[in-house]
């Protein structure tokens, strides 16, 4: 592997668009802002147009992409038949995992419009974050074996999730999801508390706009599977009580990685209708 730094000309412009792109990418939450700034000298631009094949299943891996705009179905074959896994909708990365294991690629991807991404050739991927993921694997093996949840899971199978996460911190009161949005990542709080808070869809008597908190979460427990599990809006909104730590699997993970929890996930929601029907008479709000 070369150790050269790769820098790719760009205009200010440029820089600028892909800072924006880079800003939310998991993968590199862990980097410090020298390598982050190495990260973005060696990335370069690649237009692409309708119903092109960025990635082909069983090819060698290239590059890793973040996506700047677009629309990108994920199809995965087995047994000759493809079926469509998913799809990035304007934000997201791939093409991490024939990079970090040295595998064919695991899926193919397809743009389904006109769009712009932003490629990271697999040397300097290697050298920046393959690297790092030594380092991540000691931080949180500990960590992640006392995740409730995720007890059921292989070593191998934990470790996978640790390398693709990415942590945040978010200062006291600070919104991490927003109630009606989009869903696309998981957490599980690494430290502090956060508390689920609800704005009520049908409660008459609650005045407009007014949210309670219904829940908390502390180290070790999760939030925001819900809505990626019912494919729905964001049934609540999240907000950090005190510094709150988390680790954040984006939803391509979560579904790759997380599947065989899927069921313990369920049985937990089914408690939530009871905590809605103990804080306002009826958990009518969680079913719409
Ligand atoms: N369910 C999935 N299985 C495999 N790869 C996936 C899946 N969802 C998204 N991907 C992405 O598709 C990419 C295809 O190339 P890679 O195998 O390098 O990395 C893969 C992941 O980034």
């Amino acid at each position: 592997m070369t150790t050269t730094r790769v820098v790719q000309p760009k205009t200010d412009e440029q820089r600028h668009r892909l800072q924006e792109a880079c800003k939310d990418i998991l993968l590199f939450k862990n980097l410090d802002p020298e390598q982050f700034s190495e990260v973005l000298d060696a990335m370069f631009e690649v237009q692409v147009k309708p119903e092109e094949h960025i990635i082909d299943q069983g090819d060698d891996g290239d590059n890793f992409y973040v996506i700047e705009r677009g629309i990108y179905d994920i199809e995965v074959t087995r047994d000759a038949s493809a079926i469509c896994v998913g799809k990035y909708d304007n934000k997201g990365s791939f093409g991490e995992l024939a990079l970090m294991y040295n595998t064919p690629r695991a899926a193919t991807i397809i743009s389904k419009q006109t769009g712009a991404l932003w490629a990271l050739d697999r040397a300097t991927f290697h050298r920046l974050i393959v690297r790092n993921n030594a380092k991540k694997r000691r931080i949180y093996e500990t960590f992640i074996e006392s995740v409730p949840l995720l007890k059921s899971l292989e070593l191998s199978e934990r470790m996978k999730i640790v390398d693709v996460l990415g942590v945040k911190t978010f200062k006291d009161g600070e919104q991490i999801i927003k109630q009606g949005d989009k869903a696309d990542c998981f957490y599980i709080v690494e430290s502090g508390n956060v508390k689920i808070m609800l704005k009520s869809k049908t409660k008459a008597t609650q005045k407009d706009n007014e949210e309670v908190e219904i829940a908390r979460c502390s180290r070790g427990q999760y939030f925001g599977e819900l809505a990626l599990v019912t494919n729905k809006p964001r049934a609540a909104s999240v907000y950090a009580a005190g510094e709150a730590k988390c680790l954040v699997i984006d939803v391509q993970a979560f579904e790759r990685l997380l599947g065989s929890c899927i069921q313990i996930m369920k049985r937990n929601i089914a408690s939530y209708e009871e905590q809605l029907v103990a804080v306002f008479g009826s958990s009518a709000d969680l079913q719409d």
